[in-house]
């Protein structure tokens, strides 16, 4: 079947970039816009697994609302798989994460630039991360309505007794003070803010759509499964062109057009924007062949580069008495934060984890001098690196760049549960935890994503390779043997339960490691994603693996781009929703300059 109508801008998957997209670009009355989401839309006001903050992971695994993708077998961990939770839905992975609001390094975004994208410096992003964010400070009055009390401007406290001390930790420490790090740099230990509006809410990338989804020119069609992008007979001198977009809905395959000049914006997300790439012809020749797809460019970058920030927990056993957010797995307890939720808006459900902060190499490796720490380095990894990873090792031994994002949570932390997939959370051992976490900012081991059938409903082979590279392996070991001086000083330790030598107790399966070969045994068993995969198809030069270029065009064609996290050449620090909006709001002015 055809649809009649031709459009502007046809947006394959309607997620934390395209959602907002289509929104930004139906603001031109005279474009038509039309957005395919395979899942479907779960209003705040009717869902309360994606409305509720603290609710946060019950929406993992089931099939209304997640992907449930897993790794292959890890072979530098312990051959575990790992589950990949990812948003089926509009609003896409903003609907389903934990909704922390942290923003790269300045030099991070001046990396893609020096990589061959000009356009992207921090600078350039900077206004369209302001343009997408909009931010509440807690004042004394909204801490007492969320039930926080007291919440100062500093976004301190109002997380019981063990999160309250996250900033006064950093400071005993020797930390640098935190700076806000909006403002492209931070390191130390603060309270970051989340993606949570002044009721409690989640507030994701739908909020960019709620206000204009009745405009005329704009169509969003859920349920409907893209299998791929069609493409017009023969070649004219800047490539092939896109003329629709098949896909499935109830049953029923559907093509729909392009008006004339119109374009195709594949918006998948990290995982599938290379599967429609690679069922559309678009890819590597030899994967293509594997499963019978006609070439239509030949494309070596697509699915490749594959990062993710990889996370090393350590938890230990807090005292007798010291609340954590553990207690919400008794059903009763929970009870009582879902009334408190439901009568204010307020409460422990109305959170998730805003404990972070960002710590340099040589705050880690506090044993070795500067001039050691860059022979340490370079004795880890003599060879020759790419530019990506060549500028990343450049960041790794700046003091004033973040080798790690790091993380408090008030529970523990079981990643022994070889029966499923590995994750970070929860445990069933008695008594109660609190965990220290180091995420890689700027990951060097290197995976892909590929097709494993021509079938678009089966899931593509996800293999992160994670920890394949010495360097992740080594910074995630330093921040290991580090967290074990951090639980030894006070405020931390004060909470930390004693064994009868005064040492601090690790949850069952974790010892507290002595030497580095211990912190990397300790990496190798316990390390699991931070859900951040970037880099499938890569804004770099085409020589260079490269799959879109600067303007987002997928090289070979005249009117396919990619717009969403896949696009990013080389990872960056923290939490990475916030630049995707920023790439979002990039790309809607992109082309709309171009109509
Ligand atoms: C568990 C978890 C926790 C996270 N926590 C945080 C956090 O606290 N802070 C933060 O900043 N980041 C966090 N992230 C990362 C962040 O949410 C993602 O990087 C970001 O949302 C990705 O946006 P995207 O637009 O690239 O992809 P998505 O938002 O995943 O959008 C892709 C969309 O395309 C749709 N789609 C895919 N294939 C098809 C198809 N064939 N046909 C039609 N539609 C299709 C999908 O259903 C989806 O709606 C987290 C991620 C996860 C998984």
């Amino acid at each position: 079947m055809s649809s009649p109508q031709k459009y502007d801008f046809i947006i394959i998957g309607g997620g934390t970039a395209g959602l907002p997209l289509s929104a930004l670009l139906s603001a031109s009355p005279h474009l038509s816009i039309l957005v395919l989401e395979a899942g479907a839309h779960h209003p705040t006001s009717t869902d309360p697994l994606v409305d509720i903050p603290g609710l946060y992971g019950h929406s993992f695994g089931r099939p209304t609302h997640d992907w449930s993708f897993t790794t292959v077998p890890q072979q530098h961990l312990h051959n575990t798989t790992h589950r990949w939770p990812r948003g089926k839905m509009l609003g896409g992975t903003s609907g389903i994460n934990l909704m922390m609001h942290s923003q790269c390094s300045a030099r991070d975004l001046d990396n893609w630039v020096a990589l061959g994208n000009p356009g992207w410096s921090y600078a350039e992003l900077l206004p369209y991360f302001q343009r997408s964010e909009r931010y509440s400070a807690p004042s004394e009055a909204l801490g007492e309505k969320l039930g926080y009390v007291p919440v100062d401007a500093g976004l301190r406290g109002g997380e019981g007794p063990v999160r309250g001390m996250w900033p006064v930790l950093g400071e005993a420490m020797g930390y640098p003070s935190p700076k806000d790090c909006r403002g492209g740099t931070s390191l130390g230990l603060f309270n970051q803010p989340l993606g949570v509006d002044e009721q409690g809410r989640r507030s994701y990338a739908t909020r960019y759509w709620e206000p204009v989804r009745e405009r005329g020119n704009l169509e969003v069609r859920t349920g409907s499964l893209v299998e791929r992008v069609v493409f017009g007979e023969g070649k004219g001198a800047k490539g092939v062109a896109a003329t629709g977009v098949q896909y499935v809905c109830e049953g029923e395959r559907v093509t729909v057009e392009l008006g004339e000049g119109g374009e195709v914006i594949v918006c998948a997300g990290a995982v599938q924007s290379p599967q429609i790439l690679e069922l559309s012809g678009l890819g590597n020749k030899e994967v293509l062949e594997r499963y019978g797809i006609e070439m239509v460019v030949a494309l070596p970058g697509v699915g490749e580069n594959l990062r993710d920030h990889i996370v090393a927990p350590f938890s230990w056993e807090v005292k007798e008495g010291v609340p954590t957010s553990e207690a919400a797995a008794k059903p009763e307890v929970f009870a009582q934060l879902m009334e408190l939720y439901q009568k204010t808006q307020g409460g422990p459900l109305a959170n998730t984890v805003t404990t972070t902060g960002f710590l340099p190499y040589h705050g880690l490796a506090t044993t070795l001098s500067t001039t050691d720490t860059e022979e340490h380095i370079k004795d880890i990894c003599p060879t020759l690196m790419s530019p990506p990873d060549a500028l990343a090792k450049l960041q790794l031994i700046d003091k004033s760049e973040a080798a790690v994002q790091v993380l408090f949570v008030s529970k523990g932390v079981d990643t022994a549960r070889m029966d499923t997939p590995r994750t970070g959370w929860g445990h069933s051992f008695p008594g109660a935890y609190g965990t220290i976490l180091a995420a890689t900012t700027r990951t060097f081991s290197r995976g892909s994503i590929h097709i494993k059938s021509a079938d678009p409903t089966e899931h593509p082979e996800i293999d992160p390779a994670y920890l394949s590279h010495p360097l992740d392996i080594d910074v995630l070991a330093q921040a290991i043997l580090h967290f074990q001086d951090m639980a030894r000083t006070d405020p931390l330790s004060g909470f930390l339960k004693k064994d009868a030598d005064g040492a601090n107790v690790p949850i069952p399966g974790m010892t507290a490691p002595k030497t580095l070969a211990e912190a990397k045994q300790h990496v190798h068993k316990h390390a699991f994603t931070e859900y951040h995969p970037i880099g499938t198809c890569s804004m770099l030069p085409k020589e260079s693996g490269g799959v879109v270029d600067s303007n987002l065009k997928v090289y070979g064609t005249t009117n396919v781009r990619v717009c969403d996290a896949s696009i990013f050449p080389m990872h960056v620090q923290g939490n990475i929703q916030s630049l995707v909006y920023a790439v979002a709001e990039k790309t809607a002015d992109l082309l709309l300059a171009k109509k």
